[in-house]
Protein backbone atom coordinates (compact mmCIF):
# COMPACT_ATOMS: atom_id res chain seq x y z
CA UNK A 1 0.00 0.00 0.00
CA UNK A 2 1.84 3.44 -0.89
CA UNK A 3 0.93 6.02 0.85
CA UNK A 4 1.96 10.24 1.33
CA UNK A 5 2.11 11.29 4.72
CA UNK A 6 2.26 15.48 4.71
CA UNK A 7 3.00 17.10 7.93
CA UNK A 8 1.74 20.52 8.07
CA UNK A 9 4.03 22.42 10.55
CA UNK A 10 7.02 20.58 9.06
CA UNK A 11 9.69 22.29 10.84
CA UNK A 12 7.69 22.52 14.20
CA UNK A 13 8.67 21.36 18.03
CA UNK A 14 6.12 18.89 17.72
CA UNK A 15 6.56 17.89 13.98
CA UNK A 16 10.47 17.32 15.04
CA UNK A 17 10.66 16.49 18.45
CA UNK A 18 7.66 13.80 18.58
CA UNK A 19 6.19 12.73 15.26
CA UNK A 20 9.60 12.00 13.07
CA UNK A 21 11.49 10.34 15.98
CA UNK A 22 8.06 7.91 15.70
CA UNK A 23 8.26 7.69 12.55
CA UNK A 24 11.89 6.46 12.33
CA UNK A 25 10.84 4.21 15.26
CA UNK A 26 8.11 2.58 12.86
CA UNK A 27 10.84 2.68 10.23
CA UNK A 28 13.22 1.18 12.15
CA UNK A 29 11.23 -1.74 13.67
CA UNK A 30 9.95 -2.90 10.26
CA UNK A 31 6.12 -1.73 10.39
CA UNK A 32 5.99 1.43 8.32
CA UNK A 33 4.19 0.29 4.91
CA UNK A 34 6.41 0.32 2.02
CA UNK A 35 5.90 2.77 -0.55
CA UNK A 36 5.57 5.74 1.60
CA UNK A 37 6.24 9.04 1.02
CA UNK A 38 6.93 11.46 4.05
CA UNK A 39 6.02 15.26 2.63
CA UNK A 40 7.11 17.91 5.20
CA UNK A 41 5.23 21.32 4.78
CA UNK A 42 6.20 24.95 6.01
CA UNK A 43 6.51 28.71 4.81
CA UNK A 44 10.59 28.53 4.83
CA UNK A 45 12.66 27.99 1.22
CA UNK A 46 14.19 24.77 1.55
CA UNK A 47 15.72 21.93 -0.30
CA UNK A 48 14.89 17.90 0.14
CA UNK A 49 18.27 18.18 1.28
CA UNK A 50 17.75 20.66 3.48
CA UNK A 51 14.99 19.74 5.26
CA UNK A 52 16.88 15.91 5.58
CA UNK A 53 19.96 17.96 7.18
CA UNK A 54 17.18 19.54 9.80
CA UNK A 55 15.63 16.57 10.84
CA UNK A 56 19.17 14.79 11.34
CA UNK A 57 20.52 17.77 13.76
CA UNK A 58 17.50 17.77 15.35
CA UNK A 59 17.76 13.86 16.31
CA UNK A 60 20.42 13.71 18.10
CA UNK A 61 18.58 16.46 20.91
CA UNK A 62 15.93 13.67 21.45
CA UNK A 63 16.28 10.34 23.32
CA UNK A 64 20.05 8.93 23.04
CA UNK A 65 19.28 5.77 23.41
CA UNK A 66 16.52 5.88 20.35
CA UNK A 67 19.89 7.55 17.95
CA UNK A 68 19.52 5.78 14.28
CA UNK A 69 23.07 5.20 12.89
CA UNK A 70 24.11 7.36 10.14
CA UNK A 71 23.37 4.13 7.47
CA UNK A 72 19.90 3.78 9.19
CA UNK A 73 19.17 7.73 9.41
CA UNK A 74 20.31 8.10 5.37
CA UNK A 75 17.93 4.97 4.56
CA UNK A 76 14.52 6.47 6.51
CA UNK A 77 16.05 10.23 5.07
CA UNK A 78 15.14 9.01 1.40
CA UNK A 79 11.15 9.06 2.23
CA UNK A 80 11.45 12.79 3.63
CA UNK A 81 10.82 15.59 1.47
CA UNK A 82 9.79 18.88 1.89
CA UNK A 83 7.48 21.63 -0.13
CA UNK A 84 7.25 25.37 0.41
CA UNK A 85 3.57 26.49 1.20
CA UNK A 86 1.68 29.00 3.39
CA UNK A 87 -1.26 27.38 4.38
CA UNK A 88 -3.06 30.87 5.16
CA UNK A 89 -2.97 31.53 1.58
CA UNK A 90 -5.33 29.59 -0.80
CA UNK A 91 -3.14 29.86 -3.91
CA UNK A 92 -0.69 27.25 -2.46
CA UNK A 93 -3.20 24.21 -2.12
CA UNK A 94 -3.38 23.82 -6.08
CA UNK A 95 0.44 23.02 -6.24
CA UNK A 96 0.18 20.36 -3.52
CA UNK A 97 -3.20 18.80 -5.10
CA UNK A 98 -0.99 18.61 -7.96
CA UNK A 99 2.38 16.99 -6.50
CA UNK A 100 0.14 14.47 -4.22
CA UNK A 101 -1.85 13.77 -7.38
CA UNK A 102 1.18 12.79 -9.39
CA UNK A 103 2.24 10.33 -7.04
CA UNK A 104 -0.84 8.89 -6.93
CA UNK A 105 -0.71 7.29 -3.46
CA UNK A 106 -3.49 4.69 -2.48
CA UNK A 107 -3.92 6.72 1.21
CA UNK A 108 -2.91 10.03 1.88
CA UNK A 109 -2.89 11.46 5.31
CA UNK A 110 -2.66 15.29 5.96
CA UNK A 111 -1.57 15.76 9.89
CA UNK A 112 -2.32 19.39 10.80
CA UNK A 113 0.72 20.26 13.44
CA UNK A 114 0.01 23.65 13.48
CA UNK A 115 -1.81 25.94 15.45
CA UNK A 116 -5.37 25.28 15.50
CA UNK A 117 -6.27 28.66 14.40
CA UNK A 118 -5.07 27.53 10.91
CA UNK A 119 -7.02 24.58 11.07
CA UNK A 120 -10.57 26.05 9.27
CA UNK A 121 -8.54 27.89 6.39
CA UNK A 122 -6.67 24.32 5.98
CA UNK A 123 -9.35 22.15 5.69
CA UNK A 124 -11.69 25.13 3.65
CA UNK A 125 -8.86 25.41 1.69
CA UNK A 126 -8.11 21.53 1.16
CA UNK A 127 -11.71 20.68 0.14
CA UNK A 128 -11.83 23.48 -2.56
CA UNK A 129 -8.27 21.77 -4.14
CA UNK A 130 -9.91 18.27 -3.96
CA UNK A 131 -8.23 16.96 -1.59
CA UNK A 132 -11.09 15.22 0.62
CA UNK A 133 -11.50 12.50 -1.97
CA UNK A 134 -12.27 8.92 0.13
CA UNK A 135 -8.53 8.16 0.49
CA UNK A 136 -7.62 11.48 2.33
CA UNK A 137 -7.94 11.41 6.05
CA UNK A 138 -6.91 14.04 7.92
CA UNK A 139 -4.88 14.46 11.68
CA UNK A 140 -5.98 16.70 13.82
CA UNK A 141 -4.24 17.74 16.83
CA UNK A 142 -4.79 18.87 20.15
CA UNK A 143 -6.04 21.53 21.54
CA UNK A 144 -9.23 21.29 19.07
CA UNK A 145 -10.39 24.38 20.40
CA UNK A 146 -10.96 26.23 24.03
CA UNK A 147 -14.61 25.71 24.99
CA UNK A 148 -17.70 24.16 23.51
CA UNK A 149 -18.63 27.09 21.11
CA UNK A 150 -14.77 27.30 19.54
CA UNK A 151 -14.70 23.07 19.78
CA UNK A 152 -17.74 22.96 17.99
CA UNK A 153 -16.95 25.42 15.34
CA UNK A 154 -13.66 23.44 14.67
CA UNK A 155 -15.69 20.39 14.37
CA UNK A 156 -18.13 22.50 12.09
CA UNK A 157 -15.77 23.26 9.31
CA UNK A 158 -14.07 19.84 9.07
CA UNK A 159 -17.31 18.47 8.78
CA UNK A 160 -18.12 20.56 5.98
CA UNK A 161 -15.11 18.78 4.11
CA UNK A 162 -14.15 15.68 5.42
CA UNK A 163 -16.24 12.76 7.07
CA UNK A 164 -16.61 11.68 10.29
CA UNK A 165 -14.38 8.45 9.48
CA UNK A 166 -11.71 11.00 7.20
CA UNK A 167 -11.46 13.28 10.33
CA UNK A 168 -8.95 11.49 13.25
CA UNK A 169 -8.24 13.32 16.45
CA UNK A 170 -5.46 12.67 18.67
CA UNK A 171 -5.04 12.18 21.89
CA UNK A 172 -1.97 11.02 22.52
CA UNK A 173 -2.30 9.00 25.75
CA UNK A 174 -4.66 6.31 24.13
CA UNK A 175 -2.19 5.31 21.60
CA UNK A 176 0.06 4.76 24.89
CA UNK A 177 0.53 1.15 25.51
CA UNK A 178 -0.74 0.30 29.23
CA UNK A 179 -4.30 2.47 27.48
CA UNK A 180 -4.63 -0.27 24.80
CA UNK A 181 -3.76 -3.00 27.36
CA UNK A 182 -6.63 -1.76 29.44
CA UNK A 183 -9.12 -2.90 26.77
CA UNK A 184 -7.17 -6.28 26.57
CA UNK A 185 -7.51 -6.90 30.38
CA UNK A 186 -11.37 -5.76 30.87
CA UNK A 187 -12.32 -7.09 27.06
CA UNK A 188 -10.26 -10.22 26.82
CA UNK A 189 -9.91 -11.77 30.25
CA UNK A 190 -13.06 -12.59 32.09
CA UNK A 191 -11.80 -12.65 35.66
CA UNK A 192 -12.24 -9.25 36.17
CA UNK A 193 -15.67 -8.57 34.27
CA UNK A 194 -17.50 -9.60 37.04
CA UNK A 195 -16.02 -7.18 39.69
CA UNK A 196 -15.96 -4.47 37.82
CA UNK A 197 -18.81 -2.91 39.14
CA UNK A 198 -20.20 -1.01 42.32
CA UNK A 199 -20.00 -3.75 44.23
CA UNK A 200 -16.85 -5.16 44.61
CA UNK A 201 -14.70 -1.66 43.61
CA UNK A 202 -15.21 0.76 46.22
CA UNK A 203 -13.22 4.29 43.98
CA UNK A 204 -10.93 4.72 41.26
CA UNK A 205 -8.42 7.14 41.10
CA UNK A 206 -6.53 8.50 37.65
CA UNK A 207 -3.53 10.11 38.37
CA UNK A 208 -1.29 12.37 34.96
CA UNK A 209 1.01 14.04 37.42
CA UNK A 210 4.49 15.39 35.82
CA UNK A 211 7.64 16.22 37.65
CA UNK A 212 8.50 18.98 34.49
CA UNK A 213 7.07 22.47 34.54
CA UNK A 214 5.64 24.62 31.66
CA UNK A 215 9.31 25.31 30.68
CA UNK A 216 9.52 27.80 27.90
CA UNK A 217 5.86 27.02 26.86
CA UNK A 218 4.44 29.88 29.57
CA UNK A 219 2.45 31.52 26.85
CA UNK A 220 0.39 28.84 25.18
CA UNK A 221 -0.01 26.93 28.88
CA UNK A 222 -1.68 29.97 30.55
CA UNK A 223 -4.06 30.20 27.93
CA UNK A 224 -4.95 27.06 28.45
CA UNK A 225 -4.34 25.42 32.11
CA UNK A 226 -4.21 22.14 33.49
CA UNK A 227 -8.19 21.86 33.14
CA UNK A 228 -8.37 22.33 29.62
CA UNK A 229 -4.32 20.70 29.08
CA UNK A 230 -4.81 17.34 30.23
CA UNK A 231 -8.23 17.02 32.08
CA UNK A 232 -10.43 17.60 28.63
CA UNK A 233 -9.07 15.37 26.95
CA UNK A 234 -6.28 12.73 28.66
CA UNK A 235 -8.19 12.47 31.76
CA UNK A 236 -11.51 12.12 30.60
CA UNK A 237 -10.52 9.38 27.74
CA UNK A 238 -8.98 7.15 30.43
CA UNK A 239 -12.01 7.20 32.60
CA UNK A 240 -14.15 6.33 29.52
CA UNK A 241 -12.03 3.40 28.78
CA UNK A 242 -11.97 2.09 32.84
CA UNK A 243 -15.75 2.78 33.16
CA UNK A 244 -17.61 1.66 29.30
CA UNK A 245 -19.78 -1.31 28.69
CA UNK A 246 -18.16 -4.13 26.86
CA UNK A 247 -18.70 -3.13 22.91
CA UNK A 248 -20.26 -5.03 21.08
CA UNK A 249 -17.60 -6.15 18.46
CA UNK A 250 -14.01 -4.01 18.38
CA UNK A 251 -15.22 -1.84 15.64
CA UNK A 252 -13.96 1.76 16.02
CA UNK A 253 -17.50 3.10 16.45
CA UNK A 254 -18.86 0.22 18.72
CA UNK A 255 -15.94 1.66 21.02
CA UNK A 256 -16.44 4.77 20.88
CA UNK A 257 -20.72 4.93 21.47
CA UNK A 258 -19.32 3.25 24.90
CA UNK A 259 -17.11 5.76 25.48
CA UNK A 260 -19.86 8.64 24.36
CA UNK A 261 -22.32 6.54 26.94
CA UNK A 262 -20.10 6.89 29.80
CA UNK A 263 -18.72 10.82 29.02
CA UNK A 264 -22.67 11.74 28.89
CA UNK A 265 -23.71 9.60 32.31
CA UNK A 266 -20.73 11.62 34.18
CA UNK A 267 -22.58 13.81 36.77
CA UNK A 268 -22.71 17.24 35.54
CA UNK A 269 -21.17 19.88 37.48
CA UNK A 270 -23.46 22.92 39.48
CA UNK A 271 -21.63 26.18 40.81
CA UNK A 272 -22.34 24.43 43.75
CA UNK A 273 -20.24 21.00 43.22
CA UNK A 274 -17.34 22.51 41.49
CA UNK A 275 -16.71 24.30 44.80
CA UNK A 276 -17.02 21.22 46.58
CA UNK A 277 -15.91 18.55 44.59
CA UNK A 278 -13.13 20.29 42.18
CA UNK A 279 -10.01 22.20 43.51
CA UNK A 280 -7.71 23.63 41.15
CA UNK A 281 -3.55 24.67 41.91
CA UNK A 282 -0.98 26.72 40.99
CA UNK A 283 2.76 25.90 41.79
CA UNK A 284 5.42 27.75 43.66
CA UNK A 285 9.15 27.71 44.02
CA UNK A 286 10.16 24.39 45.38
CA UNK A 287 12.14 21.48 44.99
CA UNK A 288 12.34 19.15 42.45
CA UNK A 289 15.04 15.91 42.46
CA UNK A 290 17.06 17.87 45.15
CA UNK A 291 16.90 20.81 42.57
CA UNK A 292 15.62 24.17 43.16
CA UNK A 293 13.17 25.26 40.96
CA UNK A 294 10.87 28.65 40.35
CA UNK A 295 7.42 28.64 40.66
CA UNK A 296 4.76 29.12 38.21
CA UNK A 297 4.65 33.25 38.25
CA UNK A 298 8.51 33.16 37.53
CA UNK A 299 8.11 31.09 34.82
CA UNK A 300 9.40 32.47 31.10
CA UNK A 301 6.06 34.29 29.22
CA UNK A 302 3.85 33.77 32.73
CA UNK A 303 1.84 37.14 32.93
CA UNK A 304 2.29 38.68 36.62
CA UNK A 305 -0.79 37.68 38.88
CA UNK A 306 -1.71 34.71 36.55
CA UNK A 307 -4.53 32.58 37.91
CA UNK A 308 -4.24 30.15 35.48
CA UNK A 309 -4.06 26.44 37.59
CA UNK A 310 -1.21 23.97 37.15
CA UNK A 311 -2.95 21.36 39.08
CA UNK A 312 -6.06 20.40 39.51
CA UNK A 313 -8.33 17.21 41.17
CA UNK A 314 -12.04 16.69 41.27
CA UNK A 315 -14.28 13.98 42.37
CA UNK A 316 -17.09 12.89 39.60
CA UNK A 317 -19.54 9.68 38.85
CA UNK A 318 -20.48 7.91 36.60
CA UNK A 319 -24.56 7.98 36.84
CA UNK A 320 -25.56 4.56 35.66
CA UNK A 321 -26.28 1.33 36.32
CA UNK A 322 -22.50 -0.38 37.13
CA UNK A 323 -21.32 2.79 38.90
CA UNK A 324 -23.48 4.71 41.05
CA UNK A 325 -22.19 5.92 44.11
CA UNK A 326 -18.05 5.23 43.22
CA UNK A 327 -16.48 8.24 43.34
CA UNK A 328 -13.86 8.59 40.41
CA UNK A 329 -11.08 10.80 41.67
CA UNK A 330 -8.99 12.47 38.56
CA UNK A 331 -5.92 14.44 39.25
CA UNK A 332 -3.14 15.73 37.18
CA UNK A 333 -0.77 18.82 37.96
CA UNK A 334 2.80 19.80 36.75
CA UNK A 335 6.05 20.00 39.22
CA UNK A 336 4.53 17.05 41.24
CA UNK A 337 6.60 15.18 43.08
CA UNK A 338 7.19 12.58 40.47
CA UNK A 339 6.59 11.90 36.80
CA UNK A 340 3.51 9.29 37.53
CA UNK A 341 0.68 8.25 35.33
CA UNK A 342 -1.83 5.82 36.68
CA UNK A 343 -4.86 4.31 37.17
CA UNK A 344 -5.63 2.99 40.88
CA UNK A 345 -8.89 0.67 41.09
CA UNK A 346 -9.34 0.60 44.71
CA UNK A 347 -11.29 -2.40 45.71
CA UNK A 348 -13.54 -2.44 48.75
CA UNK A 349 -12.82 -4.41 51.77
CA UNK A 350 -13.86 -8.24 52.37
CA UNK A 351 -17.21 -8.16 54.49
CA UNK A 352 -16.01 -9.98 57.27
CA UNK A 353 -12.33 -10.10 58.31
CA UNK A 354 -11.30 -13.16 60.02
CA UNK A 355 -7.20 -12.58 60.20
CA UNK A 356 -6.14 -10.03 62.35
CA UNK A 357 -4.37 -6.51 62.13
CA UNK A 358 -5.16 -4.11 59.57
CA UNK A 359 -6.80 -4.90 56.14
CA UNK A 360 -5.83 -3.40 52.57
CA UNK A 361 -8.18 -3.54 50.61
CA UNK A 362 -7.23 -5.24 47.27
CA UNK A 363 -5.45 -2.67 44.42
CA UNK A 364 -5.40 -3.03 40.82
CA UNK A 365 -2.81 -0.63 39.49
CA UNK A 366 -2.78 0.21 35.67
CA UNK A 367 0.48 1.80 34.95
CA UNK A 368 0.92 3.92 32.30
CA UNK A 369 4.39 5.69 33.19
CA UNK A 370 7.22 6.26 33.95
CA UNK A 371 6.96 2.21 33.88
CA UNK A 372 4.35 0.37 31.57
CA UNK A 373 2.49 -2.19 33.72
CA UNK A 374 0.05 -3.90 35.78
CA UNK A 375 -0.14 -4.21 39.31
CA UNK A 376 -2.57 -6.50 41.35
CA UNK A 377 -2.38 -5.74 45.25
CA UNK A 378 -3.18 -8.77 46.90
CA UNK A 379 -2.95 -9.97 50.84
CA UNK A 380 -0.98 -13.25 51.65
CA UNK A 381 -0.32 -15.26 54.74
CA UNK A 382 3.38 -15.55 55.29
CA UNK A 383 2.88 -19.24 56.35
CA UNK A 384 4.21 -18.78 60.25
CA UNK A 385 0.95 -19.96 61.63
CA UNK A 386 -3.03 -19.04 62.25
CA UNK A 387 -3.71 -15.84 63.96
CA UNK A 388 -0.64 -14.28 62.14
CA UNK A 389 -1.36 -10.77 60.49
CA UNK A 390 -1.40 -10.49 56.72
CA UNK A 391 1.32 -9.38 54.45
CA UNK A 392 0.69 -7.08 51.86
CA UNK A 393 2.24 -8.99 48.23
CA UNK A 394 1.90 -7.99 44.65
CA UNK A 395 1.34 -9.61 41.02
CA UNK A 396 3.28 -7.24 39.08
CA UNK A 397 3.53 -7.53 35.72
CA UNK A 398 6.15 -5.00 33.40
CA UNK A 399 5.19 -5.02 29.80
CA UNK A 400 8.01 -3.92 29.06
CA UNK A 401 9.92 -6.77 29.70
CA UNK A 402 7.54 -8.92 28.71
CA UNK A 403 7.10 -8.18 25.19
CA UNK A 404 10.52 -6.36 24.74
CA UNK A 405 10.71 -6.07 21.15
CA UNK A 406 6.67 -5.51 20.52
CA UNK A 407 6.37 -2.31 22.30
CA UNK A 408 5.77 0.78 20.03
CA UNK A 409 5.36 4.12 21.66
CA UNK A 410 2.12 6.43 21.22
CA UNK A 411 3.00 8.33 18.25
CA UNK A 412 4.40 5.70 16.81
CA UNK A 413 1.27 3.89 17.15
CA UNK A 414 -1.10 6.48 16.53
CA UNK A 415 0.95 7.39 12.97
CA UNK A 416 0.99 3.75 11.64
CA UNK A 417 -3.31 3.50 12.61
CA UNK A 418 -3.55 6.60 10.68
CA UNK A 419 -1.53 5.04 7.73
CA UNK A 420 -3.55 2.14 8.35
CA UNK A 421 -6.89 3.98 8.91
CA UNK A 422 -7.72 2.11 11.64
CA UNK A 423 -9.95 4.24 14.23
CA UNK A 424 -10.51 2.84 17.27
CA UNK A 425 -7.80 5.10 19.02
CA UNK A 426 -8.94 8.38 17.72
CA UNK A 427 -11.57 10.47 19.22
CA UNK A 428 -14.74 10.99 17.60
CA UNK A 429 -16.19 14.61 17.43
CA UNK A 430 -19.12 13.89 19.79
CA UNK A 431 -16.89 12.59 22.83
CA UNK A 432 -14.63 15.49 22.16
CA UNK A 433 -17.61 18.09 22.50
CA UNK A 434 -19.35 16.11 24.78
CA UNK A 435 -16.15 16.21 27.39
CA UNK A 436 -16.09 20.08 26.62
CA UNK A 437 -19.80 19.99 27.67
CA UNK A 438 -18.69 18.49 31.07
CA UNK A 439 -15.57 20.83 31.86
CA UNK A 440 -17.31 23.72 30.77
CA UNK A 441 -19.38 24.66 34.19
CA UNK A 442 -16.14 24.37 36.26
CA UNK A 443 -14.27 26.90 33.65
CA UNK A 444 -17.49 29.25 33.80
CA UNK A 445 -17.04 28.86 37.63
CA UNK A 446 -13.71 29.31 38.31
CA UNK A 447 -14.39 32.77 35.67
CA UNK A 448 -16.83 33.82 37.86
CA UNK A 449 -15.30 33.18 41.17
CA UNK A 450 -12.42 35.01 39.63
CA UNK A 451 -14.28 37.82 38.40
CA UNK A 452 -16.45 38.71 41.53
CA UNK A 453 -14.21 37.24 44.34
CA UNK A 454 -10.55 38.03 43.07
CA UNK A 455 -10.40 33.97 44.04
CA UNK A 456 -7.44 32.14 42.10
CA UNK A 457 -5.76 28.82 42.62
CA UNK A 458 -4.26 27.49 45.82
CA UNK A 459 -0.44 27.56 46.11
CA UNK A 460 1.37 24.26 46.65
CA UNK A 461 5.38 23.54 46.68
CA UNK A 462 6.88 22.13 43.32
CA UNK A 463 7.87 18.31 44.65
CA UNK A 464 4.68 18.14 46.12
CA UNK A 465 1.48 15.84 45.67
CA UNK A 466 -0.09 19.03 45.25
CA UNK A 467 -1.96 21.84 47.48
CA UNK A 468 -3.19 19.56 50.85
CA UNK A 469 -6.89 20.13 50.15
CA UNK A 470 -6.62 18.08 47.48
CA UNK A 471 -6.53 15.13 50.46
CA UNK A 472 -9.55 16.76 51.82
CA UNK A 473 -11.47 15.82 48.77
CA UNK A 474 -10.86 12.15 48.65
CA UNK A 475 -10.90 11.92 52.95
CA UNK A 476 -14.67 13.41 52.93
CA UNK A 477 -15.55 9.67 51.49
CA UNK A 478 -12.82 8.23 53.56
CA UNK A 479 -10.53 7.67 51.25
CA UNK A 480 -6.89 8.44 50.34
CA UNK A 481 -4.81 9.01 47.04
CA UNK A 482 -2.84 5.74 46.01
CA UNK A 483 1.02 7.47 47.65
CA UNK A 484 -1.38 8.16 51.24
CA UNK A 485 -2.61 4.82 51.44
N1 LIG B 1 5.12 20.72 20.72
C1 LIG B 1 4.46 19.73 21.29
O1 LIG B 1 5.03 18.86 21.98
C2 LIG B 1 2.98 19.61 21.12
C3 LIG B 1 2.29 20.51 20.33
N2 LIG B 1 0.96 20.36 20.14
C4 LIG B 1 0.21 21.30 19.30
O2 LIG B 1 0.66 21.17 17.95
C5 LIG B 1 0.61 22.42 17.29
C6 LIG B 1 1.99 22.79 16.76
O3 LIG B 1 2.85 22.94 17.87
P1 LIG B 1 4.41 23.16 17.75
O4 LIG B 1 5.01 22.23 16.77
O5 LIG B 1 4.92 23.16 19.13
O6 LIG B 1 4.47 24.66 17.16
P2 LIG B 1 5.68 25.38 16.45
O7 LIG B 1 5.43 26.85 16.59
O8 LIG B 1 6.99 24.84 16.90
O9 LIG B 1 5.52 24.98 14.91
C7 LIG B 1 4.54 25.49 14.06
C8 LIG B 1 4.76 24.94 12.67
O10 LIG B 1 3.74 25.44 11.82
C9 LIG B 1 4.36 26.08 10.69
N3 LIG B 1 3.51 27.17 10.25
C10 LIG B 1 3.01 28.19 11.00
N4 LIG B 1 2.26 29.00 10.24
C11 LIG B 1 2.28 28.48 8.99
C12 LIG B 1 1.70 28.87 7.75
N5 LIG B 1 0.94 29.96 7.63
N6 LIG B 1 1.95 28.11 6.66
C13 LIG B 1 2.73 27.01 6.74
N7 LIG B 1 3.30 26.60 7.89
C14 LIG B 1 3.07 27.33 8.99
C15 LIG B 1 5.70 26.55 11.21
O11 LIG B 1 6.64 26.69 10.18
P3 LIG B 1 7.13 28.12 9.59
O12 LIG B 1 6.96 29.12 10.68
O13 LIG B 1 8.53 27.84 9.18
O14 LIG B 1 6.25 28.34 8.42
C16 LIG B 1 6.09 25.34 12.05
O15 LIG B 1 6.54 24.31 11.21
C17 LIG B 1 0.09 23.43 18.33
O16 LIG B 1 -1.29 23.53 18.21
C18 LIG B 1 0.44 22.76 19.65
O17 LIG B 1 -0.41 23.17 20.70
C19 LIG B 1 0.27 19.31 20.68
C20 LIG B 1 0.89 18.39 21.48
C21 LIG B 1 2.29 18.49 21.81
O1 LIG C 1 -0.86 16.84 25.99
C1 LIG C 1 -0.01 17.11 26.83
O2 LIG C 1 0.67 16.10 27.39
C2 LIG C 1 1.93 16.35 28.01
C3 LIG C 1 2.21 15.12 28.87
O3 LIG C 1 2.31 14.01 28.03
P1 LIG C 1 3.17 12.74 28.50
O4 LIG C 1 2.94 11.76 27.43
O5 LIG C 1 4.58 13.21 28.63
O6 LIG C 1 2.60 12.35 29.82
C4 LIG C 1 1.91 17.61 28.84
O7 LIG C 1 3.21 17.89 29.34
C5 LIG C 1 1.43 18.76 28.00
O8 LIG C 1 1.33 19.94 28.81
C6 LIG C 1 0.10 18.46 27.39
O9 LIG C 1 -0.23 19.46 26.42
Amino acid sequence: MSFDLVFFGGTGDLTWRKLMPALFQAFRHGKLPAGGRILAVAREERSDADYRQFIAERFAEVDRSKQPSAEEFARFAELLHYRRMDLAQPDDYAGLADCLRERGADTVVLYLATSPHLFPVICEQLGRAGLNAPHVRVVLEKPLGHDLASAQEINRVVRSVFTENQALRIDHYLGKPSVQNLSALRFANALFEPLWRRESIANIQITLAESLGVGTRGDFYDRTGALRDMIQNHALQLLTMIAMEPPATGDADAIRDEKLKVLKSLRPFTPESVARDVLRGQYRAGNIGGQPVPGYLDEQKVPPGSHCETFVALRTEVQNWRWAGVPFYLRTGKRLAARDAQIVVNFRPVPHPIFPGAHRANQLVIKLQPEDGLELRLLAAKGSGVGESLAPVSLDLDFDRAFPSERVGAYERLLLDAIAGRLNLFVRSDEQEQAWRWVEPILDAWSREREQHGEGPRGYAAGTWGPAAASALVARDGNAWSEEQ
